[in-house]
């Protein structure tokens, strides 16, 4: 057997490669502490046209599209028109780690140039990808790079949403250099698959003593942004039974969410991790709160029995206490199987390199998500350091990020050379 999947150790130098670019990715960041790379801030452009003239150092045909997304291309000497596309995202989580979204990208450019320069011309044109934006960090929507890939953005969005200082999306785009954005555009039909390499951003791979994750699924994910009005008014004055308080009526209502997920149990996951409190002072009743809400489960109807169950007993403790309640919808993403065939071969490459692995679902979400439903998609997962992640703390060692990278060429050899 003469494909790379016999003969890790030929991946040495891709892995070198694929380790420099995480170590030359990190100094793309905000000040302070971890990594913080938000979508069209002046870090996040400098590491796009970073990784751009990479690309093409490594003789790779760069370019990017209209909302940020860079690809590197290899083409196919029986070109077809499909492309098989790999990587993930830049952005990261305020404070975040290294390795979440960098290491997809960082791994798939070095695997491109690895099997150029190994074997040339694929017969099947790769492309490695930099999404532009998967967190939802920096503006209340996610998914803004393969969400347009997809076809899933339409073009109102830019214009309806700001970040925390206010600043609109459409003026972020145009201070960035896309000024000219047409989201219809930027929708691919011409992929005929997609793989993720990513860290697995839990504790399973590394409790189970497990090189490889093999995803089989990602979880739905709901996200809302929910917002109370009540009345602002004077602590010392105002008796209990007269008031309107935005935040006693959140705190009732957050109460109540962590009672009914646990009492859903596994695999069904709420969070509210955003509070937002005005005026935000001790000695006056709060008369607007906002916060996130992000809900997760495998099985849409579950999602959405949950959803709907939350929002009916949001309504009735808003109702009782005098609040004016919106539920605003942020994301809706369906839970999304992976290709079965493209798992078996992933399977079949460790199984050749010798590497253990073990199917899993993945609670966190993944750009290969929303692309499932318009090619064929796969995930590998690598260990993640007791399972930390979105934290500066997130780490993988090198030697185990240079495993999943060997998997990732293996797959890619075999989806377009042989
Ligand atoms: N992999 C991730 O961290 N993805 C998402 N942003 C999430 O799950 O929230
Ligand atoms: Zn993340
Ligand atoms: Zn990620």
């Amino acid at each position: 057997m003469s494909g790379p999947g016999t003969e890790a150790s030929r991946h040495a130098r891709a892995a070198e490669e694929m380790l420099e670019l995480l170590e030359e990715l990190a100094a793309f960041s905000a000040p302070g502490e971890g990594i913080t790379r938000l979508l069209y801030t002046p870090e996040w452009s400098r590491a796009q046209s970073f990784l751009k003239e990479r690309m093409e150092t490594l003789g790779l045909s760069a370019y990017a599209d209209g909302v940020g997304n860079v690809f590197g291309r290899l083409p196919g000497t029986e070109e077809d028109g499909r492309v098989i596309l790999t990587g993930s995202h830049i952005d990261t989580v305020v404070s975040g780690g290294r390795y979440d979204g960098a290491y997809g990208v960082a791994s798939g450019i070095a695997a491109l140039a690895h099997l150029r320069r190994t074997y040339g011309p694929p017969r099947r044109t790769l492309e490695a990808v930099s999404f532009a934006e998967e967190e939802g960090s920096r503006f209340p929507l996610t998914f803004w790079g393969s969400g347009h890939v997809a076809g899933r953005y339409a073009g109102p969005e830019a214009a309806a949403v700001s970040d925390a200082s206010g600043i609109a999306l459409k003026h972020a785009m145009e201070d960035c250099g896309f000024g000219g954005y047409s989201p219809g555009s930027l929708k691919r039909s011409d992929i005929a698959a997609y793989i993720e390499l990513h860290i697995e951003q839990g504790i399973t791979l590394e409790r189970t003593g497990t090189e490889i994750g093999i995803v089989t699924a990602i979880a739905g994910q709901r996200r809302y942004e929910v917002r109370l009005t009540g009345s602002a008014n004077h602590a010392g004055t105002t008796p209990m039974g007269l008031r309107r308080d935005g935040l006693a009526g959140a705190a009732e209502m957050l109460a109540h969410l962590e009672h009914c997920a646990l009492e859903a149990g596994d695999p069904l996951v709420a969070t509210a991790g955003r509070l937002d409190v005005k005026p935000n002072t001790s000695n006056v009743i709060p008369g607007e709160v906002s916060f996130s809400l992000d809900i997760r489960h495998s099985d849409e109807a579950e999602l959405e029995r949950f959803c709907a169950a939350v929002a009916a007993d949001f309504g009735q403790i808003a109702a009782r206490r005098g609040l004016g309640l919106e539920l605003i919808p942020r994301l809706r993403a369906q839970p999304a199987p992976m290709d079965a065939p493209l798992c078996a071969s992933i399977e079949a490459v460790c199984g050749r390199q010798g590497r253990p692995s073990r199917r899993m679902v993945s609670g966190a979400g993944h750009d290969a998500q929303l692309l499932a439903p318009r090619c064929r998609a796969a995930m590998i997962f690598v260990p993640s350091r007791d399972g930390i992640s979105h934290s500066p703390l997130e780490h993988t060692p090198p030697e185990e990020l240079a495993a999943g990278l060997d998997v990732l060429i293996g797959l890619l050899y075999e989806l377009a050379y042989c």
